[in-house]
This record gives C-alpha cells, sequence and structure tokens, in this order.
C-alpha cells in the first residue's frame, strides 16, 4: 500500500519546475534523497559547530556515498518538472508584471539575481525584459556561476544592485536558524538603496509550507515581524499544498529605528511539528 507523507513534515514540500530531466526517479525516491541531503546537511553543520570533526567527516562520508550535492540537485531538478508541479518563477513573473509594470517594451531590462539556480532555462530566464544573474553552490550549467551567496560580494551602488532577488527553496537548505537570518538580511544589501520608492526592489521567497505552517519555532507572522524589521512590506503571497510563496517589497527607509533581533522561541508548542527557525541577531 503507498504510504502518504505527512502533510506537515519538511520533506512533504518540494520543489516545483523546469524541463523533464532524462534519467528520472519516482517521486518518493526523490523526496527520500531530498530529504535525506537535508537531514545530513544539518547534522554536518552541527558537528562543525559542536567541533566534533570526526562526526563531521563521517557525515561527509554518508553524503559522498549517496551522490553529493549533485544528486541532490538532480532530485530537486526532478522535482521541479512540470510533472511535478512546475517552475515557481511562473508565479514570480506573474506577480511582477502587476508589482513592477516598467517591463513594457523599451524599459531596461530589470536585473533578477537568482540564488540556487538550477536551470537557465526557467520563466524568468526565457522571458523578454529580465536580465537574470545566476549563482549556485554548484553549478549544473555554464550560464550559472558557481558562487555562495554569503560570499557574494556586496555591492557599493545601486547600479550593482538588482531590482529583483530570488530565494526559491534556498532559506531552507542553509542548515542553521542564525544562518537563515544572516541569508535574510544579506539579501536587503543587494536590493536598491537609493531610489524612490515607486521603484521599489523586490525579494522573492519560496519555502516549502510546513516551515511555516507547522513549526513550533516559526509561523507566517512571526516571519512576516523578522521581514518588516529588515525593511521588507509583504506585497503578494500564495499558499499550495506543498510550497508557501512570498514577494516582499523592500522600502529601506523602514528599517530606520525598527531594527529587531528575534531569538529561537516557541510560538506553536506541539510534539508533530518541526523544528523550522529563523534566527535574527
Ligand atoms: C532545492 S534547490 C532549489 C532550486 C530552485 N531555486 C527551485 O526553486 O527549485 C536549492 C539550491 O540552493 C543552492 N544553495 C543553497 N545555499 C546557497 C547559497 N548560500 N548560495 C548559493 N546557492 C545556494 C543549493 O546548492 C541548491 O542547488
Amino acid at each position: 500500500m503507498k504510504r502518504k507523507r505527512a502533510p506537515g513534515s519538511l520533506a512533504h514540500g518540494r520543489p516545483p519546475h523546469i524541463n523533464k530531466p532524462t534519467a528520472t526517479l519516482s517521486s518518493k525516491a526523490t523526496r527520500t534523497l531530498i530529504r535525506s541531503h537535508h537531514q545530513l546537511h544539518k547534522a554536518h553543520a552541527k558537528a562543525l559547530k559542536e567541533g566534533d570533526n570526526l562526526e563531521a567527516s563521517r557525515i561527509e562520508e554518508q553524503i559522498e556515498k549517496q551522490g553529493g550535492l549533485k544528486s541532490y540537485q538532480h532530485a530537486s531538478i526532478i522535482g521541479q518538472s512540470v510533472a511535478r508541479g512546475g517552475d515557481s518563477s511562473k508565479t514570480l513573473l506573474a506577480w511582477l508584471k502587476s508589482e513592477l509594470p516598467q517591463t513594457s517594451p523599451g524599459s531596461p531590462p530589470l536585473r533578477v539575481l537568482e540564488v540556487g539556480a538550477l536551470s537557465p532555462n526557467n520563466a524568468i530566464s526565457t522571458a523578454p525584459g529580465y536580465a537574470v544573474t545566476r549563482i549556485d553552490l554548484n553549478s549544473q550549467h555554464p550560464d550559472i556561476k558557481t558562487q555562495d551567496f554569503m560570499e557574494r560580494p556586496v555591492p557599493l551602488f545601486d547600479e550593482k544592485r538588482f531590482d529583483i532577488v530570488s530565494l526559491s527553496l534556498v532559506l531552507n537548505y542553509v542548515p542553521d536558524a542564525e544562518g537563515r537570518g544572516d541569508m535574510l538580511r544579506r539579501t536587503t544589501e543587494f536590493l536598491l538603496q537609493d531610489t524612490p520608492e515607486k521603484e521599489s526592489s523586490f525579494l522573492f521567497l519560496v519555502l516549502p509550507a510546513p516551515c511555516l505552517t507547522n513549526s513550533r519555532y516559526l509561523d507566517e507572522k512571526r516571519l512576516g515581524e523578522i521581514m518588516i524589521s529588515l525593511g521588507y512590506m509583504r506585497t503578494n503571497r500564495k499558499l499550495t499544498e506543498k510550497l508557501i510563496y512570498y514577494l516582499w517589497k523592500y522600502v529601506p527607509d523602514r528599517t530606520k529605528g525598527s531594527r529587531r533581533s528575534f531569538s529561537k522561541t516557541e510560538v506553536n508548542p506541539g510534539r508533530s511539528r518541526n523544528n523550522f527557525c529563523v534566527v535574527l541577531r
């Protein structure tokens, strides 16, 4: 008998999109591989943090045994295939059409930084009017630069900043809560700082739904508070069975005097919940 995954588990929410890959894994094998990679990745970060190098190298070996980041990305690409739910950047495109109407013929392309890019052929990359810079920890294509977003040099002028930063199923890849807070804060440094509000810039954020609907430490209200303290205003939201999508407008002036820190605080007690958390220092 086919076993259904509990709707509240983090493995339940898996990526959408792109072209159908040639070699295919079953949905179950795809989910198992993604879940196991996430667990090992987290355990590895924990071992390193605790200075347990022996345990860290044991986990590294395990990760390599199951194909490493490459296999995880392959499973994610399959998860993104049209057959398994579609491309999250389609939602981004639809929202941008109403939020940034300057995407008319003749206007300069909107600059997009896609963090965690798996393919240069998704909807945002193939739509006219967008210039997409793609990065990933491990590029699978010559048009994607191998780069850690956390180490990408911070731009000093708006000319080098972006109209849109996309973090689609990337924040949940970061193994620890402080690292997630740091990643969210860092997005603001890549968005426009000196441009009038009507030409605002945006963060597209996609997470597995259970990160917000079934976590002990994070819900939509708390994420909203974190985002507001960083200078973001929510403009769009979509919740599906598996994923939650947001578009946040960045309004730099809003941060003046409103910066707060957020620790690991229980917002939803319950034994069957997950531990997804964002800590903002
Ligand atoms: C599940 S895939 C998501 C792919 C795609 N964006 C999507 O929506 O399906 C997560 C990707 O994020 C990448 N990633 C995670 N942290 C990153 C970082 N700090 N900098 C760049 N890429 C990162 C991983 O290498 C992985 O390929």
